[in-house]
């Protein structure tokens, strides 16, 4: 059977990460081990809001001799973070070392309290993690419901209730009517909702996105929005974009990463305020450049400015 996306799965194999499965999940989910979930709930015990989720020191990654990630630190609590950045800012590579399928060369993660080494803690917490990788690969010949099934049962969702959180996660990204055609009959925004249903299906606690709204429609884009702010009332989601309006609309929170270190932390009224602030004039304004796109601009800027860093730096 053939599996899309496997060729960007051997590239990661190929440069010594984590092997996956063809989700883009880690492996060794731990199914069949010792739940260590609520009975009622299917969770373990939720933070309180204002505690970190996910905290980072001085994570470094290091991909052969490029520097992607370059000693972060960040705590994230309970709510929607926009992870912004040029191309090549490290914002994947951060996100796969949330989602425990590549290892940080140096530093320290912890997820939901539990520092993230061991085989044991990375089984436990990958059942409270929801993950859409920005490529996933996945079985053609699988219906929209078997994916999602698959995920669930990746994720130790218990059978008796499995089928409805299967329903309920493709209903929640508008694909209620398409649950039971193929994947490969899918477009391919279609196929990103269906990504976003299995990263949603074991109502995650931390819930990472990787440019989630990528082919997606603008009506489909608005009301994942709405779907953004919703998850994040109950869990951590993390959301890597490059559209900074969805930050300015979604989100609670704002990190800008720029060369693996992390130059901005606000909230998206904080980033605008920055545009406004900034004062030059930079021509955004006369095409169309909202005040949150002013402000990822000014504060780049900003930052070369600081640093001497011409745009589009090679590391
Ligand atoms: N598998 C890899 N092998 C070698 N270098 C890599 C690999 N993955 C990422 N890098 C490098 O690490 C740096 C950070 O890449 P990363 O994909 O994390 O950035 P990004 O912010 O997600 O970029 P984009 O917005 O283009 O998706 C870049 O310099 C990139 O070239």
């Amino acid at each position: 059977m053939r599996i899309g996306g496997i060729d960007a799965m051997q590239a990661d194999a190929a440069s010594g990460t984590e092997k996956e499965d063809p989700t883009g999940h880690g492996t060794g989910t731990g199914h069949g081990s010792e739940a260590e979930h609520d009975p009622e709930t299917g969770h373990g015990t939720k933070p309180s809001t204002n505690t970190p989720t996910i905290h980072i020191s001085n994570l470094t990654v290091r991909h052969r001799r490029s520097i992607a990630l370059d000693g972060i630190d960040l705590d994230l609590a309970p709510g929607v973070h926009g992870l912004l950045g040029p191309n090549g800012a490290g914002k994947t590579s951060l996100i796969r070392v949330l989602a425990t399928v590549s290892r940080p060369t140096a530093g320290r993660v912890m997820l939901l309290g539990r520092e993230v080494s061991g085989h044991r803690e990375l089984t436990a917490v990958r059942r409270r993690i929801g993950y859409l990788p920005q490529d996933f690969g996945f079985y053609p010949g699988f219906t929209v419901r078997e994916f999602v099934a698959y995920v669930a049962w990746l994720k130790e969702v218990p059978g008796e209730r499995a089928g409805a959180a299967v329903e309920r996660a493709v209903a929640r990204v508008g694909l209620a009517d398409r649950i039971d055609a193929k994947m490969k009959t899918l477009s391919g925004g279609m196929v990103r909702r269906a990504g976003i249903a299995q990263a949603i299906v074991n109502d995650p606690e931390i819930l990472l996105l990787d440019e989630p709204t990528n082919g997606l429609d603008p009506e489909q884009r608005v009301e994942f929005r709405a779907l953004l702010r919703e998850l994040g009332t109950s869990g951590t989601v993390v959301v890597s974009t490059h559209l900074v309006e969805d930050v300015a609309v979604a989100c609670t929170g704002v990190t800008l990463l720029e060369g693996g270190r992390v130059v901005y932390r606000g909230t998206p009224e904080s980033l605008a305020g920055e545009g406004a602030a900034d004062g030059t004039d930079d021509g955004a304004g006369d095409l169309g450049g909202s005040p949150a796109e002013r402000g990822y601009t000014a504060v780049l800027r900003a930052h070369r400015a600081a640093t001497s860093t011409p745009p589009g730096a090679r590391r």
